[in-house]
């Protein structure tokens, strides 16, 4: 079987710092792990008070210099570039992101690093071709004023990333933040490190002047992610992860009045109706609670299935559920690990909370039985929950893992009050073939985005983010302009 070390990838990963790669200053590295296989695969070198402080200065003068001189056009072609590169460049992303997540292979050539080129190809898009706003303003005295507003960077911009999709969610956010003509410095997630700093070389190579894209590794409390955020010259703050983390990060921003994107937790519903095509709801949701074993924001792990069919459709998710196991990692169906031992610990500790509920586990429920070395990793078996009621730990916490409860439900009105009762609000999908009934149920759900016969189906311009506990904010196309911009109203008396 498969196994994912290479040597390409067991080496010591470094900060970025100003166009340099560096080792931190105070000489710390922490272990960086293979999820699959449970190996220490490298080691990262810990950015320090001091080094994350050159990073953030770093971005202020690459602001100051060449980088915030620069045209749009110009800026466009670089960040055009930067595409390019990745794409050029896609084995090695890919060999460094399935070694620091062990996904499926599958997942992250289609997902994960197309993406990674794509969220700064379609960002100069959007800023290229972005209308300005003006107003011809009637004035007391008779005459006219024009009202026009530019749009300038909003600074040095720190980006705190999640390890579930490493590169995806962490261009997602520097994508359009250069693209306005901000800087960035990035702190990725301890545990997957490599695709960020690679990024690195990338900018080198495109010739992208120095301090404009910056990386510390570290992790939160105590060190690179606190040390960034509690920076007074880092200007606003983009964030995807946990709503705690949330809101800690949102104590440190509130020193200074710094601005905050952020895209946090979720815990989603699929709502199926008896008129949906069994198929295409299976397999989507199927997808929507398996994939990335689970580690989704956007993930599934509440369904609601009208009653007349909800028996086929549990039966159909058991099948469903039965096909994801590990094997081949370029099996789509491939179930990968969990990203770590303390991870994996808490959805088993989910999965004994479910049965403690009253859940009766339809499939899973625990590990699966894997031998060999390139199996010692971070397993756990997708899951399937009926019996559970609405109230549950588990069905109102996200767990983050591939499991799902499964609700039934006998009317309409019921399904959306169900589904709304949560302080969570990312996403939902509903399954009907009545297109006036997606419409409407669609329209009900109080969350930031909403598919119908569909999951994950993404198009970049379309705000993204999420109400309540799951952020603040939306990004994508134009919406992420709000964020990575200041406007200045100019008014002009004809
Ligand atoms: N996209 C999402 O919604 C994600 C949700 N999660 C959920 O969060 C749980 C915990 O996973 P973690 O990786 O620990 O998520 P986390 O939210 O703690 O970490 C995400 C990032 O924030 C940084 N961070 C943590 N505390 C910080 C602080 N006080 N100041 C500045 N930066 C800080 C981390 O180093 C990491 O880069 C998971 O079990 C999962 O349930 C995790 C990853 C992504
Ligand atoms: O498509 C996107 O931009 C984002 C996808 C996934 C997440 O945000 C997540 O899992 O955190």
């Amino acid at each position: 079987m498969t196994s994912y070390a290479s040597p390409a990838v067991t080496d010591t990963v470094l900060n970025f710092i100003d166009g340099t790669y560096r080792e931190g200053s105070e000489g710390k590295s922490f272990p960086n792990f293979n999820p699959a296989t449970g190996e220490q695969i490298g080691l990262v070198q810990e950015a320090s008070a001091d080094d994350v402080a050159d990073a953030v200065a770093a971005a202020r003068n690459a602001l100051n210099g060449r980088w915030g001189s620069m045209t749009t056009s110009e800026r466009v072609k670089l960040i055009t570039a930067v595409a390019a590169e990745i794409e050029r460049r896609s084995d090695d992303f890919l060999a460094a992101e399935v070694a620091d997540t062990g996904k499926p292979r599958a997942v992250a050539a289609h997902i994960d690093i197309p993406r990674g080129a794509a969220n700064f190809r379609m960002f100069a898009d959007v800023i290229s071709t972005m209308p300005g706003e003006s107003f011809i303003t009637d004035t007391p005295d008779g005459g006219q004023a024009n009202n026009y507003t530019v749009r300038k960077p909003k600074g040095v911009i720190a980006v705190i990333c999640p390890w579930n999709f490493p590169l995806l969610l962490m261009t997602w956010k520097v994508g359009p933040a250069l693209a306005c003509g901000n800087t960035v410095v990035v702190k990725p997630s301890e545990e997957t490190p490599r695709t960020a700093a690679l990024l690195g070389e990338v900018m080198n190579a495109v010739g992208m002047p120095d301090g404009v894209y910056n990386v510390v590794h570290g992790f939160g409390p105590g060190s690179a992610g606190e040390f960034l955020t509690s920076n007074s010259d880092v200007d606003a703050i983009t964030f995807t992860g946990e709503t705690r983390t949330g809101e800690k990060i949102m104590q440190k921003a509130a020193v200074g009045v710094r601005d905050v994107s952020f895209e946090l937790g979720g815990k989603n519903a699929g709502i199926v109706f008896a008129d949906a095509d069994l198929n295409k709801a299976v397999e989507g949701l199927s997808r929507a609670v398996f994939m990335n074993t689970g580690q989704v924001c956007l993930g599934t792990e509440r369904v609601y299935v009208e009653r007349p069919v909800y028996e086929e459709f549990v039966a159909r998710m058991k099948e469903a559920a039965e096909g994801f196991k590990p094997g081949a990692i370029d099996d789509p169906a491939y179930l990968g690990p969990l990203i770590s031992a303390e991870h994996r610990d808490k959805v088993l500790g989910y999965y004994r909370r479910a049965v403690e509920e009253g859940a009766t586990v339809v499939t899973g429920g625990g590990t699966p039985e894997l031998s060999g070395p390139e199996w010692a990793g971070f397993f756990v078996q997708p899951t399937v929950w009926t019996g559970l009621s609405h109230d549950s730990t588990v069905m109102r916490e996200e767990i983050f893992g591939p499991c799902c409860g499964v609700i039934p439900f006998d009317e309409e009105d019921e399904v959306i009050a169900l589904a709304n009762d949560s302080p969570y609000g990312l996403c939902a999908s509903i399954w009907s073939e009545n297109m006036s009934r997606g419409h409407r149920v669609a329209a009900a759900m109080d969350v930031g985005v909403c598919w119908v016969n569909s999951w994950f189906l993404r198009d970049l311009r379309t705000a993204f983010g999420g109400s309540g506990h799951s952020g603040i904010g939306r990004e994508g196309g134009v919406h992420s302009l709000e964020f990575y911009t200041e406007l200045t109203n100019i008014c002009v008396k004809l």
